[in-house]
């Protein structure tokens, strides 16, 4: 493996300064790119070329077995010694057995009393103690709010349920803000908490309960546990018969597709839920059997590891020219940065390279009004993956959305092509500018070019278009990390701060907290002198 990173280093440096666009002949532009059930990953616009394909290649040695190993519930999250099997969440048909068990009785068990809830909720067989349930307020926090806020949002138009709202912050503001205005009587809480521990989420649902027990007889009957920890659902005075489990071998940034994805089933309904499945599973599928080269999430996860492991640049940004895909983004950061952002292999030596990049993105045409400016004219390439639907929702609108992926390819285009001085002195000429003056204008628009970017372009957003992306870029954070020997499915690196936070609220409230540094406790000192 060090040779093959090797010479993918020896390769990049022998690029020199070539172009991008030097490396287009008559076949690049359909070459570079893998179209598989419906979509298309283009990465003709990168300094990837046939060398550096084949180098890259060569790194997925191990990934066919790992895949195999996930698929057939061998417990690859070494660290915490569990299984990883979010994928037979939406592969219903299926049978995958862990410790000689098959676990997918319970899957279909659980999808079935979910979709038989979410129906009654929606046709209002089930009601809040003041009538039909109008809106539906999930707690949770991480991959038990991004996930189905993220899906909720980019679903909009199959939205024919509840009105549904998200509250993860521990923040009083997150909560305050969203239920003024909700009645208690016809709202429906969901927590949900994979551990049923997380601080934030436990403090939010109590939040929660107690603004409904000033308006209803029976608070916990309008409360729903999403949950791997039953027994403390039932402590908090949550009926079993609306708590719905999930195994500890699926990873809370993989939960949406099982019972974290309830707020999304009703705001959808079973049926485009379901879809959103399908679509998820296809994705397994092509995941599966294609041939690395032809294989979306295997191009999609070595075109990273060129930027980022090979070319050196320190993030990445997603943007989806999709409005509806607004927190796709803050969605992908935490399966990405999570999944991979670890300083050691799962053998607990020392990653031989770079860990994960840093994740970032907006929707277009937002972001080109904002953060676009660095893009193309900062000192560091930032490589872009522009995500493009080729049909809108909005028949009647039509042309906005012609405008918006001109957009889209316009930005991949100039991020490529860019400026030279030569094209913007002629600009400056034109303008009357001469000598000193046309130079120094001239120079400012300069744009160096040679800025990579992919475009993933799909037919139009769909629940099941977007199972596919989701499970893309989960399957893309798998091969990246099987690469660079990382365990993608634990978080230690979140322990720290959320145990030092237990530490730091006495300190806050005055108490004795001894063993805190003296900026931390200056910083208290001051808090709490504000607060009085
Ligand atoms: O679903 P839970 O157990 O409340 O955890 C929420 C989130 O917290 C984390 O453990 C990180 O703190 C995430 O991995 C997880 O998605």
């Amino acid at each position: 493996m060090t040779q093959i990173w090797n010479r993918l280093q020896d390769h990049r440096k022998a690029q020199g300064d070539r172009r991008i666009e030097s490396l287009f002949d008559a076949d690049r532009a359909t070459d570079y790119r893998v179209q598989a059930d419906g979509l298309t990953f283009d990465y003709s616009k990168t300094m990837i070329d046939a060398d550096a394909r084949n180098l890259l290649l060569d790194l997925v040695g191990p990934v066919a077995a790992r895949r195999d190993a996930m698929f057939a519930g061998e417990r690859i999250n070494e660290t915490e010694g569990r299984a990883v099997l979010h994928t037979a969440l939406r592969n219903l048909s299926g049978s995958v057995t862990v410790d000689g068990q098959d676990v997918m009785p319970a899957v279909r068990d659980t999808h079935a009393r979910m979709s038989d809830f979410a129906r009654r909720v929606r046709d209002g067989g089930f009601s809040g103690q003041g009538g039909r349930i109008t809106d539906v307020v999930n707690i949770g926090i991480g991959g038990s709010d991004l996930g189905p806020a993220m899906a909720v949002l980019a679903l909009a138009p199959f939205h024919d349920g509840p009105r549904t709202h998200f509250v993860s912050n521990v923040d009083g503001a997150d909560i305050a803000d969203t239920l003024k205005g909700l009645d208690p009587a016809t709202t429906l809480v969901i927590v949900a908490s994979k551990t049923f521990t997380t601080i934030e989420t436990m403090t939010n649902a109590q939040t929660a309960r107690d603004w409904m027990a000033k308006a209803v007889a029976d608070p916990g009957a309008q409360f729903v546990a999403l949950s791997s920890a039953k027994g403390k659902a039932a402590e908090f005075g949550i009926d079993e018969a609306r708590v719905f489990g999930f195994e500890d071998w699926v990873g809370g940034r993989y939960s949406v597709w099982g019972p974290i994805g309830l707020s999304l089933m009703l705001a959808v309904g079973p049926d485009a839920f379901d879809e959103f499945l399908a679509g998820g599973a296809a994705m397994d599928a092509h995941f599966r059997t294609a041939e690395p080269a032809q294989n979306l999430a295997v191009m999609l996860a070595l075109t990273g590891i060129w930027h980022h492991q090979i070319c050196g640049y320190p993030t990445r940004a997603v943007l989806p020219y999709d409005n509806r895909l607004m927190r796709l983004p803050a969605y992908l950061q935490q399966l990405e940065m999570e999944s991979n952002g670890k300083r050691v292999a799962m053998d607990g030596s020392d990653l031989p390279v770079v860990s994960g990049p840093v994740v970032w993105g907006e929707p277009g045409t937002n972001g080109q009004h904002a953060f676009y400016q660095l893009i193309h004219q900062g000192t560091m390439p930032v490589p872009c993956e522009f995500i493009l639907a080729a049909r809108g929702h909005e028949a009647d609108l039509a042309h906005h959305h012609i405008l918006l992926a001109a957009n889209c390819l316009a930005q991949s285009e100039a991020l490529m092509r860019g400026r030279s001085l030569d094209e913007a002195r002629a600009l400056m000429a034109d303008k009357g500018l001469t000598g000193a003056e046309l130079e120094r204008q001239a120079r400012h628009r300069v744009f160096p070019g040679n800025r990579p970017s992919t475009t993933l372009l799909i037919d139009q957003l769909t629940p099941f278009t977007l199972g596919q992306i989701v499970a893309l870029y989960e399957h893309r954070v798998f091969v990246e990390g099987v690469i660079l020997g990382i365990n993608s499915f634990d978080q230690w690196g979140v322990e720290l701060g959320k145990e030092l936070a237990l530490q730091v609220e006495p300190l806050l409230k005055g108490e004795d907290a001894p063993g805190h540094d003296a900026s931390t406790e200056a910083l208290a000192a001051l808090i709490r002198g504000m607060r009085g």
